[in-house]
């Protein structure tokens, strides 16, 4: 960890002041590009320094902690700081955030509710500008609950006969699952789009399989017709994401788990191509050559639950992508992956070995520690136990292992400033009428 004279005056949050600036994930950050997350935790868990971290590499973020500890918070709080960056680092990064429980679009709206508690962090509440997409087939659902969104699709030649086959947990040997791949492969191979109709017309015309087959595929199609997440042309990635915008994709509505690993899957292949086109075109930048066309932005990746999509026993149909490509490869093109998951044990144990920092809330359930204790860096001096045992049961706390400096952190996550949407909800909750009309801007 980097521990250099703080010259600039930087937030304490009214913790120590101290002369050092204490910057994780980078020993030669050079002040640059820094992610305000919280506080030293002293072990009388008293406010020490500041504690930052770096945003100006790529990283391989690990989030996890049981229900309710504070994972989707910290995650919410690494969101806005990327918002906050100088703006000639910020215009160079985009955030894209796979929402799968619908809490990110909160963030458009300042924390009012913890008000309090900011303030005693010398903060104030706070909205982003943040970008919501939802299924195309959904945003009128949203428009109604006063939401504003915008519609996002994937184009349906991106899907080949094999994924649409997991997504329908259909065997590819099936009568079904052979009609459906020779449907697919034979549109794929014409080089263009085609509509969910085009799929319709091409299994109707298949002269190879019985009536009772086309039934069940036709079935299917209709099914994820009523999704709304499929179209001929699909979205762009550039108009999903840019330098200096934070975009969620809200994906709460799909109830599919292989529809939501597959559409992982396919962003998060694309962010990584488009990443290795950026680098090739920086490389060449740097020997002198001229181009026009608008940088594509380093990305942070954001996903939760990532259980489902790096399952531990199987493979999951982002998995390839998400480990080989985001994780082990994702720094050199300058792609960042931050994973969130209240069950480290149901992960593929690469995800731990491969992250580069580890943000650790409270966990309590002896597999969970142990499939962390089973990746544990040879630095640490004592078991993550032992660790989590002095972090106690305070929610935002965490443990932070960060594999650059090889050293371990206990750090009070700061209170977000943007309204957190994934806290429990209260059953004795008081409904205050006129604080709630004047409150009427907030969610
Ligand atoms: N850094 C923090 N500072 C203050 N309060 C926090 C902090 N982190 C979490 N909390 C409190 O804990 C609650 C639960 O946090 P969060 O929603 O992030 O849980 P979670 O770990 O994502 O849970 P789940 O697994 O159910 O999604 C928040 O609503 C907030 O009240």
């Amino acid at each position: 960890m980097q521990k250099v004279e703080n010259k600039q005056p930087r937030p304490a949050f009214g913790g120590k002041v101290t002369r050092t600036l204490h910057v994780l994930g980078n020993e030669e950050n050079p002040r640059k590009g820094l992610l305000s997350i919280g506080n030293y935790m002293a072990l009388d868990h008293s406010r020490g320094a500041a504690v930052y971290l770096d945003a100006l590499k790529p990283h391989a973020v690990l989030i996890c902690g049981k229900r309710g500890y504070g994972k989707s918070y910290t995650m919410g709080c690494l969101l806005e700081e990327l918002s906050l960056l100088e703006p000639d680092i910020k215009k160079r990064l985009a955030s894209f955030v796979i929402d799968t429980m619908g809490i990110f679009w909160t963030m458009n709206y300042p924390n009012t509710f913890e008000a309090p508690t900011l303030k005693s962090w010398n903060l104030a509440p706070v909205g982003f500008e943040a970008e919501i997409f939802v299924p195309e087939g959904m945003v009128e659902a949203y428009r109604k609950r006063n939401i504003n969104v915008k519609p996002f699709s994937i184009p349906m030649r991106e899907l080949s006969g094999n994924q649409w086959c997991r997504i329908f947990n259909i065997e590819e040997v099936s009568p079904p699952g052979i009609l459906l791949v020779r449907a697919i492969e034979s549109l794929r191979e014409r080089g263009d789009t085609y509509s969910f109709e085009e799929i319709l017309s091409e299994i109707a015309r298949d002269t190879r399989s019985d009536e009772a087959s086309k039934g069940a595929v036709e079935n299917y199609f209709r099914a994820v017709n009523s999704w709304g997440l499929f179209s001929k042309e699909g979205i762009s990635l550039t108009e999903l994401i840019s330098g200096g915008r934070t975009t969620i994709l809200d994906v709460n509505t799909l109830e599919n788990e292989n529809v939501c690993a597959a559409t992982v899957s396919i962003l998060a292949g694309k962010l990584y191509e488009a990443r290795l086109e950026a680098r090739r075109v920086y490389e060449k930048k740097l020997m002198g050559e001229k181009f026009f066309e608008e940088e594509f932005p380093m990305v942070w990746l954001f996903i939760d639950e990532a259980h489902i999509f790096v399952p531990a026993k199987t493979e999951g149909l982002a998995s390839r992508v998400l480990i080989n490509r985001c994780l082990r490869q994702g720094r050199q093109p300058g792609l960042s992956l931050v994973l969130a998951t209240q069950r480290p044990a149901s992960l593929h144990p690469d995800v731990v070995s491969q992250s580069d920092l580890l943000i650790c809330h409270r966990l309590t359930a002896s597999d969970d520690i142990l499939a962390l204790e089973a990746s544990r860096p040879l630095y640490m001096q004592e078991s993550i136990q032992a660790y989590l045992k002095k972090m106690g049961s305070e929610r935002g706390a965490a443990l932070i292992v960060d594999d650059h400096s090889e050293s371990v952190h206990l750090v009070r996550i700061r209170p977000r400033l943007s309204w957190h949407g994934g806290g429990e909800p209260n059953a004795l909750e008081p409904y205050d009428e006129e604080e709630s009309s004047e409150n009427s801007n907030q969610p």
